[in-house]
C-alpha cells in the first residue's frame, strides 16, 4: 500500500457525519486525533502540487486528482522552479494544515484571518497594511472578509493555499485575489476534501486527497 492509499484509508476510517438539531455536519476531529494521519497530512498535501513544471498552470493537471489511493509524485528539490515559496491557510482548519504542509516544503506560512473574528476589527491597519478580499454577499449568510498582512506576500512569491475542504471555492477565490493584488503568483489549492465543481477546480488549481464521495456516508 502506498503512502497516499494509507492516508486516504485513515481519512475514511476516522471521518463521521454527525446529526445535530440544526443539521448534519462533517466531524473531522478524528483526523487530528490520529497521530499517524497527522504526521502524514503535511507531506501528502505538499505532494499534491509537487509534480508541476515551471510555468505550468496550477489547474491544468487537476483531472483525476480525486482518484483515492493514487500515489502522488515525489517532492521537488528545494530550488526547483514552480515550487511554492509560501503556504497560506484560512482560519480555522487552514491554520492547522498550512503549517504542517509548510514544514514539509521548508517554506513559511501566512495565516489568513476572517475579519469579524479579530478583536478590534479593522484596527490593525495603522502601521501594518492589510490585504482584504470579500466573498460574495450571499456567502455564509452575509459574506465574509478575509485578510492578511500585505508585507507577507511579495512579487517573488508563489503561494499555495492549504485547507481541509473546498466546496464553492469562494474563500479560496478571495485569497487568490489577495495574492494577485500583492503581485505574487498563485500555485493552486491543496485540500483534503475536494467537493467543488470541475470549473472551480480548474480555475483555482485545486487538488484534493479525497472527493466527498470517497468519505463514508
Ligand atoms: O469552498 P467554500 O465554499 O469557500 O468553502 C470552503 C471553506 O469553508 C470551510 O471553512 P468554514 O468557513 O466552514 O470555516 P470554519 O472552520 O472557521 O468554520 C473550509 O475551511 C474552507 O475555508
Amino acid at each position: 500500500m502506498t503512502d497516499r492509499q494509507r492516508v486516504v484509508r485513515r481519512l475514511q476510517e476516522t471521518f463521521a457525519w454527525r446529526d445535530t438539531p440544526v443539521g448534519e455536519f462533517a466531524d473531522l476531529s478524528g483526523w487530528w486525533r490520529d497521530p499517524e494521519l497527522l504526521r502524514m497530512l503535511g507531506p501528502s498535501l505538499a505532494e499534491l502540487h509537487a509534480g508541476e513544471a515551471a510555468g505550468e498552470a496550477a489547474g491544468a493537471a487537476a483531472a483525476g486528482q480525486t482518484d483515492a489511493g493514487q500515489t502522488g509524485q515525489g517532492a521537488r528539490p528545494a530550488d526547483a522552479p514552480g515550487r511554492p515559496t509560501v503556504v497560506a491557510g484560512i482560519e480555522t482548519r487552514g491554520l492547522v494544515l498550512g503549517p504542517l504542509t509548510a514544514l514539509h516544503l521548508g517554506v513559511g506560512f501566512v495565516e489568513v484571518r476572517k475579519e469579524y473574528r479579530i478583536a478590534g476589527e479593522g484596527q490593525r491597519d495603522g502601521d501594518d497594511p492589510m490585504l482584504r478580499a470579500q466573498t460574495p454577499p450571499d456567502y455564509q449568510d452575509g459574506g465574509l472578509t478575509l485578510m492578511a498582512p500585505r508585507r507577507l506576500f511579495g512579487p517573488q512569491d508563489r503561494v499555495l493555499l492549504v485547507d481541509e475542504w473546498i466546496e464553492s471555492g469562494a474563500q479560496a477565490n478571495a485569497v487568490r485575489r489577495m495574492v494577485a493584488e500583492a503581485g505574487a503568483e498563485w500555485a493552486g489549492v491543496a485540500v483534503i476534501v475536494d467537493a467543488c465543481e470541475p470549473r472551480v477546480r480548474e480555475r483555482l488549481g485545486v487538488r484534493g486527497l479525497v472527493a466527498e464521495a470517497d468519505l463514508p456516508g
